[in-house]
């Protein structure tokens, strides 16, 4: 049985590279923001603006106990899961975490790319996104770092390049 569960900043590519994983390996594919969307049945961004980001967590944490059970998937965190509560352990015993590590310049040039609403740093001017970005990976590294293996994709940048980020885990993970 495997399971394999992706960890790391926003816009280091967990949703898109886990479903293109998922796609290869033919393991399903669970990614912790939508499922809360569909469990839930409201977007993260509404979570949110509802019950405030303390609310978020809460439930997150939940969820995350109901995916982390399922065998032979793969799943991809949101950026802040292994950050709260145990998560960090918990997800560690659960599977095999890979952290999917990038500067934060690439980090940047994701997020700007990507459509997905993200609470947490909408109505940033681009010098405000850049710094937070910086900031916030500095403080979440102690927590990242704790994944039993770290994949650099900052040399994976580009739309083409995301086929790059799937063969160098398939390769790590032996699968
Ligand atoms: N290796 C990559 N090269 C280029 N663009 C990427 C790469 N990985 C992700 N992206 C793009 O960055 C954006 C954010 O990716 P996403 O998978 O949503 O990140 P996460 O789930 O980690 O926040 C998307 O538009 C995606 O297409
Ligand atoms: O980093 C974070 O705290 C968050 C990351 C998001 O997921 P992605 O990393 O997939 O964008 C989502 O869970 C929420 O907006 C909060
Ligand atoms: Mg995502």
């Amino acid at each position: 049985m495997r399971r394999i569960i992706l960890i790391g900043y926003m816009g280091s590519g967990k949703t898109t590279v886990g479903k293109a994983l998922s796609k290869e390996t033919g393991m399903m594919f669970y990614d912790l923001d939508w499922y809360i969307e569909s469990r839930m049945r409201k977007t993260v961004a509404q979570i949110f603006a509802e019950k405030g980001e303390e609310g978020f967590r809460k439930i997150e944490h939940n969820m995350l106990h109901e995916v982390a059970e399922f065998e032979n998937v793969i799943i991809s965190c949101g950026g802040g899961t292994p950050c709260f509560f145990d998560n960090i352990d918990y997800i560690n015993q659960q599977g095999e975490v890979v952290y999917l590590k990038a500067t934060p310049e690439v980090l940047y040039r994701h997020l700007l790319m990507g459509k997905v609403e993200r609470p947490l740093i909408k109505n940033k001017t681009p010098e405000e996104l850049i710094a937070y970005i910086t900031e916030q990976v500095a403080k979440r590294e102690e927590f990242y770092n704790k994944a039993r293996y770290t994949l650099d994709v900052s040399l994976m940048d580009n739309y083409e390049k995301i086929q790059l980020s799937v063969d160098q885990l398939r390769q790590l993970l032996n699968i």
